[in-house]
This record gives C-alpha cells, structure tokens and sequence, in this order.
C-alpha cells in the first residue's frame, strides 16, 4: 500500500485533471455565483461629470455669495457661475460650471438668496469625473466570481450582460446499507442519510449544479450502475465505501466500470481514505464517509474542483492566522483539520472532534489547519485557520 499524499500533492493532481467548460453571455443582474469568461470592460466613466459629494452649496470663489438657482440630482444648472456665485446643490447633483467649491448646508448661513458660511467650502466635496473609472477601463477580470458588488459594479459599468462560463455538472452519490433517504422513517440501527445534501449543498455554493443519487446499497454492480448514470457529468462525488472494509466498494465499481485509480489516501484527519480515479474525461473523487470526513473533504479538494470547472481564478481559500484562544496540546502524525468556533478572543478547537459528530461541525466557523506532529500552542498563538462562517451572525 503506498503512503498518502500531501495535502498540496493530492489538490494539485486532482485539480490538474479539470479546466473549466463553454461560456455563455448572460444578464449581469443574475450572474451571481458565475465565474468571468470574458473581463468586464467599462462602455463609461464614474462618474460621468463633476458631482458634489454633500448637500450644501456650490460656490465660486470666495464668499459671501449670491444664490443664483439649484442643481439637483438628474436636474443640473444649466447657468456659468461667476465668482460671487452659488447654486443649491445635492448629494450626486452635476457642479456647475465655474463652481470651485461645495459649502455643506450645516456651515452655510442663507438670508434670502444671500449666503456667508461659518466655515469655508471646499474642493474635497467634489466627486471628480472618472474618479471610480474610466470608460474602457477593465472593471472585473477573467475568473472573478460574481457577487453583489461586482454586479453593481458591472451595471454602473453600463454593462447589461457579461460573458461567464457554464456552471459545472456535479453528481454527487452517496452510498451504505445503513442508510435511510427519509430522515423521518429510519429504524435504528439505520441512520439518516446527510452527506448527499451536504455535499449537494457545498458544492452549488462553489458553484456548480448538482444531481444527488443514493443511498446507493453496498452492492457492486448497483454502484456501477449509479457511476455510469453519472458519467456525463463534470466531476463524480462518491461518499462513502472509500475505506478498507469488505463493503468499502468504491475502488472495485470503480475498477469494474474501467477507471483507473489517479491515487488513494491523503495524511489529513479527518479525511485519510480520499480518492481520485478516472476514465477518459470522467473525473470521480471518493470521499470518506464520516459525515464530518465528508464536509473536510468536500471543503478542502470538492470545492476547490468545482471553482476551477467553473473558471475560477482562484480555486483555494485561503488560511488566515488567528489567535488561539485556549491552549492546544500537540498533534498527532496526520496533518489536522480541527473543527473550532471564533469570538473575540480568538479561536477555540470544540471539545469533540470526532469525524463523525455533526453537533461540533454545525457550531464551528472555522476550520483550524494544525500542521503534522505540531508542538503545543498557547493561548493567544496564532494558527492558521479557514473561515467556514461570519463569527459575528452566522
Ligand atoms: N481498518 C480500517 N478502518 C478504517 C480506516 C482505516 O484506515 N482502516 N479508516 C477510517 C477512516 S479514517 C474513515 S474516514 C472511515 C471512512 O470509511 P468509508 O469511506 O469507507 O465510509 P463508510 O464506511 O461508508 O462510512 C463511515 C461512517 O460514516 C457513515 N456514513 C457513511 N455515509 C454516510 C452518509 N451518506 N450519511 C450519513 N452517514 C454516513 C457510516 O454509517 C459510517 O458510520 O473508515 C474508517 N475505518
Ligand atoms: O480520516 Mo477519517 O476521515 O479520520 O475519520
């Protein structure tokens, strides 16, 4: 039996196998979630004219002024200001010509269509034409990921549409005899399947759309079945049957339906029995089927595929040091993932890490990387950690 892989080896291999599929144009107001094909070129400047930044007064030269109109947003002055002048001006309204500078309205003193300030307006009010960008700049390069922003981004942008790429085809396939697909009718000693919603659910978040198959029963033949049925997709997710045991069957279907095992086994924990075979363009990647296995895995080499099939420019996450906060004892031979909740003081590992507790997964917001036979860590050290949820809210 050979060694398991480095964590960065079995990523890299797996990723090596996938590149992202056709692109389509699409309207920007629904892009979210797509990955660019295309950069997104702006077809205008913001913003297109001086605008003032304050509601106020825009004046020329120094005061005290005379109020000669307004200039609202949409409704600019259409008069040349001379030096003595002012408009009434709002937040986003056009500066008028020869206006130099904006009073805001609390320093402004007005008597009739006489105006003197308490402080002196200022230049820095004005919101400069092509301050944000400017027409044939490259707003959104290839592979950036749409989201709220970046659609704001693009439509200010005067663009309707961008060019993305197809959303990869994920099957996911989940497989035990154990398993129930109805959570409500499962006498024990049988369990509710989780793992297929799971998964299912990670990976749209990563951004691809799914087929969920199973629970599959421990039988070779039914597994094979569920394979070729799957063949067409993007990327194969199998949970389960990935260890040693005589009904782990995940290799020999594998083995039977003529792909070839690309490598078996990663020193991670949880996570070991990780698996990545192919046939042709048919990618599958086996995943262990401890539930909290399933979502380590699934964070660290599923979503990652998914980003890269979609077109992603960046496939990983990265970890961001944060600070312990509690002590950690040290680690064992695998490389660990440590499931952990973050709060102001810092990052604390839940008590239970066991790869099949779900209660500790669903309370963590991050995940904390502990490297291989690492020395004790003290409170207040800093470990790197992937977020998996807002310690704030969610
Ligand atoms: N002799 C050895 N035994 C095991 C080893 C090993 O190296 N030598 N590795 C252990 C590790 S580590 C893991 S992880 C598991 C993974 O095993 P499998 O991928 O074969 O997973 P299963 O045996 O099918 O299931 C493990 C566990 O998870 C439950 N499960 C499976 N699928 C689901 C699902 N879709 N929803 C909910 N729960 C699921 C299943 O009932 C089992 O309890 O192997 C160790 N053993
Ligand atoms: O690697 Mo297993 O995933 O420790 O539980």
């Amino acid at each position: 039996m050979s060694a398991p892989l480095d964590l960065e080896e079995a990523q890299a291999r797996l990723l090596a196998l996938l590149g992202p599929g056709n692109s389509t144009t699409i309207p920007v107001n629904g892009s979210a979630g797509r990955f660019l094909a295309e950069p997104a070129i702006a077809r205008r400047s913001q913003p297109p004219v001086d605008l003032s930044a304050m509601d106020g007064y825009a004046t020329c030269g120094e005061g005290p002024w005379r109020i000669k109109g307004e200039s609202r947003a949409g409704a600019p002055h259409d008069k040349v200001l001379g030096r003595g002048d002012a408009v009434r001006i709002s937040t986003g309204a056009q500066m008028p010509l020869g206006g130099d500078a904006v009073l805001v309205q609390e320093d402004a003193e007005v008597d009739g269509f006489h105006l003197t300030s308490s402080a002196p307006p200022t230049a820095r009010f004005i919101r400069r034409a092509g301050l944000d960008f400017e027409a044939s700049d490259t707003l959104l390069t290839v592979g950036t990921r749409m989201g709220p922003a970046q659609i704001a981004l693009a439509r200010a942008g005067g663009l309707p549409e961008v060019v993305a790429y197809e959303r990869p085809h994920v099957a996911i396939i989940e497989c035990g005899d154990e398993l129930c697909a109805d959570p409500q009718d499962c006498p024990a000693p049988k369990i509710p399947a989780v793992n297929g919603a799971m998964l299912a659910q990670m990976a749209r978040e990563a951004g691809g759309e799914t087929t969920a198959t199973g629970p599959v029963p421990d039988d070779a033949d039914a597994l094979v079945r569920a394979i070729e049925d799957a063949a067409h997709a993007s990327l194969i997710v199998i949970s389960g049957g990935a260890s040693v045991g005589p009904h782990d069957l995940v290799k020999p279907a594998l083995e039977a339906a003529g792909f070839s095992l690309d490598f078996w086994r990663v020193a991670i924990k949880p996570g070991k029995p990780l698996l990545v075979a192919r046939r042709g363009n048919s990618v599958v990647l086996g995943l262990p089927g401890n539930p909290v296995s399933s979502f380590v895995t699934g964070f660290l080499f599923m979503a990652p595929a998914i980003r890269k099939l979609a077109g992603a420019s960046l496939a990983f996450t990265r970890a961001i040091p944060m600070p312990l906060a509690t002590a950690l004892p040290p680690g064992g031979k695998r490389r660990e993932f440590l499931r952990a909740s973050w709060t102001a003081q810092g990052v604390t590992p839940a008590t239970v890490q066991d790869s099949s507790a779900l209660r500790p997964l669903a309370d963590a917001q991050v995940l904390i990387d502990r490297p291989a036979n690492a020395v004790a860590s003290e409170p207040g050290a800093f470990v790197p950690c992937y977020p998996l949820a807002n310690g704030g809210y969610a």
